[in-house]
């Protein structure tokens, strides 16, 4: 059985350990040459090689409903479901998703991108063919990162008291992006070296089954010596205490073993947990050294590991955000940096050596960072946490509850706001506008360039009360970076005056703005350009100014139109009575945007200078109507 020839899973269900090795081997190969081109997860997928496998040979999906957790590592599961010959496409702009897609396969039952859903998922689907008395199996492959989050506990939690039949696959490498942090993780520590326990009870129980005639009454009292061995020699007494039969630790990359350990688990009634232990990138050396580098990497050079780098250009924001941090931290020993795991990608690991005992990686955990940096603020500390907009979607009621009701000074460092590119979907930064800005007392607030970002930081650690500093993923401008300077809350940035037509722009749709003026002066037209650094609270003086001269207004945002910032305008001028006032919002419509380049998701919403300057045309056109009326 060669690779090239698998088009279902039904393909494998008779192949020897041999032929799986055989294949994992194939697949490897194949990952490491696509991902060399396209970039991708490469580390998370080289770590479940022999675990995708042996789970596609033993469960008979799709009839059986295998989940993963996060998704980031399905690439397997996908070659083994007829997409291979996608690959080429991952992640690019109607292209294969990096996620598990429903509409993509009948294999992929569950869409994941955020972590820790998977066990909620999978209750719910056994509670479902429970009730309809259907007989299949679920299976939730989760990482050791992903079980750090609140609700993978939540629903582990109810699937032991529920005691449904699920099989929880619990992935443990180690690793989340960064190395996994956590009690959690060190209980796992504890178990991925007891080896000596497996053994100890098979062999225990063994011996005492030999004896002859008291062996029965003997074995009953052994359960109870096995029971308290089990204390002894640690094992999955977490989540035997939970209702889970416990298996493990397990040999990710052993095929037998694993086959072994799986097909105890379908024989096994009730939840069961199955500790498998893998190697994050293994297979590729460079991965396997710096799995966190390697957790989602750009195309490289096979050979050497050698990233292939974009051609030299502007400094990347999380770069930006990470030295300003240190600068600031370096002036205020109240500040403190918190990243719920996303302290390589937040750019926060230059601060984390610089100041140990002020930066907090606390795993995946966004609603623990949020309160967290509550606790700290009200003892005086400045913190700032660090959170993608994505993310900070799962720790939403704790900035209303614990932050900005009790108008704490914590500062939200919103990263990757914006369209994101690859991870599509799940992952765009576009709706914090939308459910920050109708919280009292927070102030919001984006830069048009990497400069006026570290100012807006800089300011909102000089401000009382909660604020919220957006910024995009991916590169700046490239503008000098200047001293620290404070910006007057509320304030927005005239850059360009004109006539007719007030452009109103969000950080780096402001580049779009000016690129778009200086193609509309070619034709006599000569827009205003205002940077709308502060989305709350909106220059209302300047917005006044603007309306009581007659002027049309187009609100340019990388976001969602609904509830964006556009929305706050045309609510302004509602309040205010400007009843004839015309307010044309561009953002992004109705939609979800999957996965592609920025640039072709821009497109794909409108976010062009050409849409741009086709709407303040427009708007010219309807003035020059209402004119000669
Ligand atoms: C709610 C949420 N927070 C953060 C992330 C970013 N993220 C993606 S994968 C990952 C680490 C996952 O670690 P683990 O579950 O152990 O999987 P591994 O990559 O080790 O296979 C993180 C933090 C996310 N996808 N969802
Ligand atoms: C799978 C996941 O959620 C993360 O790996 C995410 O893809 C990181 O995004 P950035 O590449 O923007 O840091
Ligand atoms: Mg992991």
């Amino acid at each position: 059985m060669r690779l090239k020839d698998i088009k279902s899973p039904a393909q494998i269900k008779n192949c020897s350990p041999a032929q799986l090795n055989q294949l994992a081997a194939e697949i490897r190969q194949f990952l490491i040459e696509k991902l060399s081109k396209t970039g991708g997860h490469l580390a998370p997928n080289l770590g479940v090689v022999e675990l995708t496998l042996v789970l596609h040979k033993l469960f008979d999906s799709p009839k059986d409903k295998i989940i993963w957790d996060v998704g980031h590592q399905a690439y397997i599961h996908k070659i083994l479901t007829g997409r291979m010959d996608k690959f080429d496409t991952l992640r690019q702009y109607k292209g294969l998703c990096g996620f598990p897609k429903r509409s993509e396969s009948e294999h992929d039952i569950w869409e994941t991108g955020h972590s820790s859903t998977s066990l909620s998922a999978a209750m719910g689907m056994a509670i479902a063919r429970d009730l309809r008395g259907l007989d299949y199996y679920i299976v939730a492959v989760i990482g050791d990162g992903a079980m750090t989050g609140g609700m993978a506990l939540e629903a582990l939690n109810h699937i032991g008291h529920e005691q449904k039949d699920i099989i929880v696959v619990l992935n443990d490498n180690e690793m989340s992006i960064s190395p996994n942090v956590g009690a959690l993780h060190n209980h796992l520590g504890k178990l991925r070296t007891a080896k000596h326990y497996k053994w100890a009870k098979e062999e225990i129980e063994y011996l005492i089954k030999k004896i002859p005639a008291i062996g029965g009454t003997l074995a009953r009292t052994a359960e109870r010596v096995k029971d308290s061995l089990k204390y002894l020699l640690v094992s999955g007494i977490f989540f035997e205490e939970l209702g889970y039969t416990y298996l493990g630790p397990i040999d990710g990359h052993n095929v037998s073993e694993l086959e072994t350990c799986f097909r105890q688990a379908k024989r096994t009634k009730g939840p069961v947990l199955m500790h498998v232990v893998t190697k994050k990138g293994k297979g590729y050396a460079p991965a396997e050294a710096d799995s966190d580098t390697w957790h989602g990497a750009g195309p490289y050079k096979i050979e050497s590991g050698e990233l292939i780098k974009p051609v030299e250009g502007p400094p990347n924001y999380k770069d930006v955000f990470g030295q300003a941090m240190i600068e600031l931290a370096e002036r205020d020993e109240r500040i403190v940096a918190i990243t719920p795991a996303m302290s390589s990608g937040s750019g926060l690991n230059p601060f984390a050596e610089r100041f140990p005992d002020r930066f907090y990686d606390v795993g995946i955990a966004e609603q623990h960072a949020v309160t967290m940096s509550g606790g700290l603020a009200v003892e005086g500390m400045k913190p700032v946490c660090a959170i993608y907009s994505t993310f900070l979607q799962r720790g939403y009621d704790q900035v209303i509850h614990d932050i900005v009701r009790q108008n704490l000074d914590v500062c939200l460092a919103i990263d990757r706001a914006g369209l994101v590119g690859g991870d599509g979907e799940t992952h765009q930064g576009v709706y914090d506008i939308g459910y920050l800005r109708m919280l009292p007392n927070i102030k919001i607030m984006m830069g048009k360039d990497e400069n006026e970002f570290r100012n807006l930081l800089y300011t909102a650690l000089h401000l009382k009360g909660p604020t919220a500093v957006r910024f995009p993923r991916g590169n700046g401008v490239g503008v000098p970076i200047g001293e620290f300077k404070l910006i007057e809350v509320g304030t927005w940035e005239m850059l360009e005056k004109g006539h007719h037509v007030a452009i109103l722009a969000v950080g780096p749709m402001v580049q779009l703005a000016l690129k778009a003026r200086d193609q509309l002066a070619k034709e006599g037209l000569k827009p205003y350009v205002v940077n709308a650094r502060f989305i709350k609270p909106l220059d209302e003086k300047m917005l006044k100014e603007l309306a009581d001269q007659g002027l049309k207004f187009l609100t340019v945002e990388e976001h969602a139109v609904s509830c964006g910032f556009g929305s706050a305008v045309l609510e302004f001028f509602n309040e205010q009575g400007y009843e004839h006032i015309t307010v044309k919002r561009l953002g992004i419509p109705d939609v979800f945007v999957e996965h592609g380049s920025v640039a072709e998701q821009r497109r794909e919403v409108g976010l062009t200078v050409e849409n741009i300057v086709h709407h303040v045309k427009q708007l010219h056109l309807r003035e020059r109507k209402v004119q000669r009326a």
